[in-house]
């Protein structure tokens, strides 16, 4: 009988299939009498012993994929914790490219410049895509820019770029309303020193004389929301209730403005709809402003734990700006001590230790490993930041790294905080202008100093991060 060739295809997946059920249904004949005789204890043995050999291949790593530390059966690694400062303990010993098990997920984790830079510059564009836990998916449905991946997230980043330079840019927009937000800011550093002077039953707040404690937090919080809500509304906030979807909806300003202009673009995969706009504006929210508060109240609490660099700073501003002119971007370059200070400050206090996990979209090598397709990759930016072969002084706070031999701005290629590449900081220019004058406007009225008694401990930073309460300031009007 003559079979054409996709029958003799048929005819061979035939045969495997009845050679499969046959050999499946002779190892159950066979296993029968063995499972019969076994008592409970012994079945339980040989279920564990399953589990453990399903859990040994299940957790097996590709052939040359990065090093890591033993990981218990089923959970992997889950007990370390995962902050910088395990990473690095874990680094120490098993070199700056490692790898842990979260259940089966496999995490590579990269430290140090070189590769921290390989992974997210020089082969960045294969470790763009994030993942998403499923809670964040339900909620954000792929929206906004920091929880997106793939041509949606291009579109979005791109659009939410753009008006954020022309936000930078406009006829003096972003200067202007970051200027504004200073003098309320200003305002209410005086009016909290007001209140506790009241309490005190002392008399107003004279030049030099040292007001009692409080935490700058919430104030500083709120004046960095409101730089961000000038960009996204077109107007601060008042400290009135904020009806937020009113005023995404109601908006006649710079980035919501966009709305009609949006829904008339016909690209359908880049999303550009209503809820897509109010996801970034949640994001810049999200991501801006506690980024902000967080490096403003380090600095504060710096130039306390270091009173000459305090007076350095001071020193320039008077010559610069002078005690009554508004400071404004311009004086930056002018101003090389202060702009190494706010450099040193962000290096140091670590507010974004780990960069968010990205998925590999395809096969990888790194550093003559082998990195599969889909694997999780976080990079340590701590690690970069504290890099010995890239500081002189890493581990201490050294506004010189930032200057050169004449005292000029120097810039420094291993300088992460905002991360690096295609998925670094979109509101980094935002952030760095708003942190400037924010700084050397508060230290153009005021000198920072500790409560009695409770020095800044800077070494705890975490304590620091989740607790605010080592960071009660005292300031006295210059
Ligand atoms: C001192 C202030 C800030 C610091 C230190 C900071 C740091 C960072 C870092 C390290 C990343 C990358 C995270 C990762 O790779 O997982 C990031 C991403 C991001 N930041 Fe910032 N940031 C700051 C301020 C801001 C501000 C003011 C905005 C908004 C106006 C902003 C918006 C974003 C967004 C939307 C992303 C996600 C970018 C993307 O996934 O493509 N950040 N930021």
């Amino acid at each position: 009988m003559d079979y054409a060739y996709g029958d003799m295809q048929i005819l061979t997946r035939e045969l495997e299939w009845t050679l499969e059920a046959n050999s499946a249904q002779s190892t159950t004949m066979l296993l029968m009498p063995l499972l019969n005789a076994l008592d409970v204890k012994s079945c339980l043995v040989l279920l564990l012993i399953s589990l453990l050999v399903f859990d040994f291949w299940k957790s097996k790593n590709a052939p040359n994929f990065p090093p890591g530390p033993w990981g218990f059966p089923f959970l992997g690694n889950v007990f370390i914790g995962f902050d910088c400062r395990a990473m690095d303990e874990v680094a120490a010993k098993f070199g700056n490219i490692f790898s842990l098990r979260v259940g089966y997920d496999k995490i590579v984790l990269v430290s140090g410049y070189e590769w921290v830079k390989e992974v997210l510059v020089t082969q960045g564009d294969y470790f763009l895509d994030c993942l998403i836990s499923p809670p964040f998916k339900e909620v954000f449905q792929g929206n906004g820019i920091s929880l997106s991946s793939g041509y949606k997230w291009r579109k979005q980043r791109h659009f939410t770029a753009f008006h954020l330079k022309a936000f930078a840019e406009g006829k003096n927009a972003l200067e202007f309303h970051i200027q504004k937000e200073c003098l309320y800011l200003c305002q209410s550093f005086e009016e909290q020193q007001a209140v506790q002077t009241r309490i005190l039953a002392a008399p107003i707040l004279r030049s030099g004389s040292i007001g009692s404690p409080f935490n700058p937090h919430d104030i500083l919080n709120r004046a960095t929301a409101n730089v961000i809500g000038c960009f996204a509304f077109g107007k601060r906030f008042d400290d009135n209730f904020i009806d937020f979807q009113s005023l995404l909806l109601n908006s006649d300003n710079m980035f919501i403005e966009n709305i009609p202009q949006i829904q008339r673009r016909k690209d359908s995969q880049a999303a550009f709809t209503v809820d897509n706009l109010a996801c970034i504006t949640v994001d810049l929210f999200k991501t801006g402003t506690q980024t902000m508060t967080d490096t403003l109240q380090w600095a504060l609490l710096l130039m306390i734990k270091y009173p000459n660099v305090q007076k350095k700073v001071q020193d320039e501003i008077n010559c610069v700006i002078g005690k009554w002119r508004q400071p404004c971007l311009a004086d930056r370059a002018s101003m090389p001590y202060t702009d190494a200070v706010l450099h040193e400050t962000q290096r140091v206090i670590n507010i974004f230790p780990l960069t968010a996990p990205r998925l590999t979209s395809r096969d990888t090598a790194l550093a003559g490993f082998f990195i599969p397709k889909g694997t999780l990759v976080i990079c340590n930016l701590s690690s970069v930041l504290k890099d010995s072969s890239q500081w002189d002084k890493p581990d201490q706070f050294y506004p010189e790294h930032f200057l050169d031999d004449q005292k000029n701005f120097r810039k420094r290629k291993a300088f992460y905080p905002f991360s690096a590449g295609k998925r670094s900081c979109v509101g980094e220019q935002l952030a760095r202008n708003t942190l400037f004058l924010f700084f050397i406007s508060l230290l153009q009225k005021f000198s920072f100093s500790a409560p009695e008694g409770l020095e800044p401990r800077l070494e705890d930073q975490e304590q620091v991060k989740t607790s605010h309460k080592p960071s009660q300031i005292c300031v006295s009007l210059r």
